[in-house]
């Protein structure tokens, strides 16, 4: 038994190790294995590894394969580790006799510690960091964005993207970015943007004669079974509920790296100083380290062999039934260790293929708190795919997709194939401008009638409503309990459901079409008019806990982003049941305008998976001719939050979006916010209807075949069931 100060010594001189490795950009946790086995090689001599500057370490560590063929080849072999651990033992035998050849074998660190291949490394960051902030998409053939006219059709106000069906073996065609600029936050634009805005007009509305969009009452609906009064919604069918029993714990937060000899990824460049911009992310990295290093010693002890992986504990439980079901085959994947070959866009990537369960080693290991691949010496012996030097950046952290922006933690779990994580982007909890979009914050815009200044503590509690709720007719919109009043939900409800009875504004000089042809645009489809719920701000009185801001506070539901299934791809989940009316999260993305939008799509692939970008027009028809700055949609391809995971289900989805009005008395600019249609059942998907026109052929982006398992599907292509048929006839 190794006493108390021999096992913090040894803790000590790992994580020494480990800070010298980082320091010379390789990632903590392609040195833990190569470093436990040496300690395993040597006998736990820790000075064998230290000499020479960790030389036997870094040679080790060099000696891994740094590209997918290397990887291919070494696959051949039982264990990845192998060749390394041979040439740190042929430098120890040269040692050993005497002979200092390592610079001959590999080229010693210089002085700043720094080996050519290092150095082109290093060199490799820095032009990547040159790169652009953001990657560029491919076109998508004949994309054009002007026609999508299938919500319009549909009558709402969601202009959607066609995008491939997730179970497409080709994702998103993420490459370097255009030199488009840096993403500028909302506060900044709005910083600058200030000079223009001592404004007291309510809305900053344009003159009256500027106006000239005129009230239509809509007609020519098309085909949709949207006839029908109100039906009382229907619990979705495809949605798997669980046997929620929270009594499993997960481990830890998985460590980003820096990541090392990535060729071409931009996305990667971002991950990474996302990553690094984060405090929270570094505090959690260097907790992590200390974790692994404590860890990594404890473990080369004899009396620790069988105990390799410690699991320690977060605070959120994942429901039983995804743990036991990985549980139940976690001890058969050591012998299935496989390479994939994923194609992204153009990139080849490798990645972990799957273990006998379906989910990758690592992920197993991490999920279940058992090592998956320990040899008969109790070493553990890590897969091509937890050593790929650029695979870092693709992995989202399943315990938290957020990555600590939001005030929950979001798990991502997969029950279904060995797909082991959504397609990368960035988790950002608030909209972003990304470049062009006109959107100003200033205080003076948001004259004394439109906020409560004079209020204090909880607006709601006050017998009679403030300021703020005049925008919802003089009633707030929430109830005490949080929730968005019935009468508001339903009106919100009947709108996206009967349409037809509501107004739609036909604009003279609509920016949708604008974006379509320039010189002559066709008429304006039409646009609902939608209610918005205004939420007291900063300029008001009362605190941040009032009952009339919750969308402003952020998510508080317990979610789970989940594999829904392989005609859908992933999808959002509630771990909890949540009432009718509740808040579950807003869309988040770049606030991007229409003209960009439209230069996006037709540089998109047409394979691209592409994720959704949604017209802020929910007020458009008020006001008179927008400019293209002031003609904004939300894209969430690259930058977004949970909102991008929501599928769609046709007309009786569990979540609707309303318009939320926080910041800007502007309506060019709002939140799109999801609250729940009905009460929804604990590990019910949640979803929403997109308003996609299935009918409509003349689109020039197919629409998914809808899955969403409806009665009330609109999609007359959609892959039936028998019980759907039946329906039918
Ligand atoms: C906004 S994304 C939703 C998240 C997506 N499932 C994923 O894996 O990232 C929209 C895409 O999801 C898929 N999808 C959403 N709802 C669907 C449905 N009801 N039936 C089939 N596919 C659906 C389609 O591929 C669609 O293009």
């Amino acid at each position: 038994m190794a006493t108390e100060s021999e096992r913090k010594e040894r803790n000590e001189r790992a994580k020494n190790a480990i800070l010298a490795m980082k320091a010379m950009g390789i990632p903590v946790e392609k040195v833990r294995p190569v470093l436990k086995n040496l300690l395993k090689e040597f006998d736990n001599n820790w000075g064998y590894i230290e000499a020479d500057n960790y030389s036997v370490l870094v040679d080790a560590l060099l000696a891994l394969p740094q590209t997918p063929e290397q990887d291919a080849d070494i696959k051949k072999e039982n264990t990845v580790l192998a060749e390394p651990l041979a040439s740190a033992r042929k430098r120890l035998r040269i040692k050993e006799e005497g002979h200092d050849a390592s610079s001959s074998v590999v080229p010693r660190p210089n002085s700043a510690g720094e080996t050519a291949q290092r150095k082109r490394l290093s060199e490799e960051d820095t032009s990547q960091q040159l790169q652009l902030s953001r990657p560029k998409v491919k076109s998508f053939p004949d994309s054009s964005f002007a026609e999508i006219p299938s919500s319009q059709k549909d009558t709402k106000s969601l202009q959607l993207q066609a995008c491939q069906a997730p179970n497409a073996q080709v994702s998103r065609a993420l490459t370097v970015a255009p030199q488009v600029g840096p993403l500028v936050p909302l506060a900044a634009a709005a910083a600058a943007a200030t000079s223009d805005s001592l404004t007291t007009n309510r809305r900053d509305k344009r003159p009256v004669q500027e106006k000239t969009c005129s009230l239509v009452s809509y007609k020519d609906l098309k085909n949709e079974p949207r006839n029908s009064p109100l039906v009382p919604l229907i619990q979705p069918k495809d949605e798997p509920t669980y046997d929620a029993e929270h009594n499993f714990e997960v481990p830890i937060a998985m460590i980003h790296p820096r990541p090392l000899l990535t060729a071409n990824s931009q996305a990667h460049q971002d991950h990474s100083r996302h990553a690094n911009i984060s405090g929270l992310a570094e505090r959690r990295k260097g907790k992590e380290l200390c974790e692994y290093a404590s860890e990594l010693t404890a473990k080369t002890t004899e009396e620790k062999e069988d105990d390799i992986v410690n699991i320690i504990p977060t605070v959120e439980p994942v429901e039983k039934s995804c743990v036991q079901s990985k549980l139940g085959s976690a001890s058969e994947s050591s012998s299935n260790i496989s390479l994939q070959v994923v194609q992204y866009g153009s990139e080849l990537m490798a990645m972990g293929g799957p273990s006998a369960n379906g989910k990758g080693t690592m992920e197993n290991e991490l999920e279940n708190g058992e090592p998956s691949n320990i040899n008969s010496h109790g070493l553990v012996v890590f897969n091509h795919d937890q050593l790929q030097p650029d695979d870092s950046w693709l992995s989202h952290d399943v315990n938290d997709i957020t990555k600590g922006e939001e005030r929950v933690r979001i798990s991502v779990v997969n029950e279904v194939n060995s797909e082991r994580f959504p397609p990368p982007f960035h988790y950002i909890p608030q909209n972003l401008v990304y470049q062009n979009g006109y959107i100003n914050f200033s205080l003076a815009r948001i004259c004394d009638e439109d906020c409560c200044a004079d209020c204090f503590g909880d607006c709601l509690s006050k017998s009679i409503p403030c300021a703020c709720a005049r925008e919802t007719g003089g009633e707030f919109a929430y109830t005490l309990d949080g929730l968005i009043k019935k009468e508001f939900l339903d009106g919100c409800i009947s709108m996206n459901q009967d349409p037809q009875k509501h107004r739609l504004y036909y604009c003279m000089d609509c920016p949708l079409e604008r974006t379509k042809n320039e010189v002559r645009p066709e008429p304006c489809k039409g646009h609902l008019v939608r209610k918005f719920v205004k939420e007291c701000w900063s300029k008001c009185g009362c605190n941040k806990q009032c009952g009339n801001r919750v969308v402003q506070r952020g998510i508080t539901c317990n979610l789970q982003v989940f594999y829904a299934s392989e005609a859908k791809g992933w999808g959002l989940r509630t771990i909890d049941e949540l009432p009718k009316g509740a808040f579950v999260c807003e869309y988040v993305g770049e606030i991007v305008t229409n003209m960009e939008l439209y230069d996006r799509t037709i540089q998109t692939t047409g394979n691209a998976r592409h994720t959704y970008p949604v017209l802020l027009d929910a007020d458009w028809g008020s006001e008179g001719v927008l400019k293209d700055e002031e003609a904004l949609c939300l894209d969430a391809t690259f930058y977004g939050n949970i909102g991008r995971f929501v599928n769609h289900r046709c007309f009786d989805a569990n979540m609707i979006e309303i318009p939320v009005e926080v910041e800007s008395p502007d309506h060019h600019y709002y939140h799109i916010a999801f609250f729940t249609t009905r009460k929804v059942e604990a590990y019910e998907e949640l979803t929403w209807d997109y308003g996609i026109d299935f009918s409509d052929h003349t689109h020039p982006i197919k629409a998914f075949h809808c899955c969403c398992g409806s009665r009330f599907c609109r999609d007359m292509n959609r892959p039936r069931t028998k019980s759907s048929r039946s329906l039918l006839t």
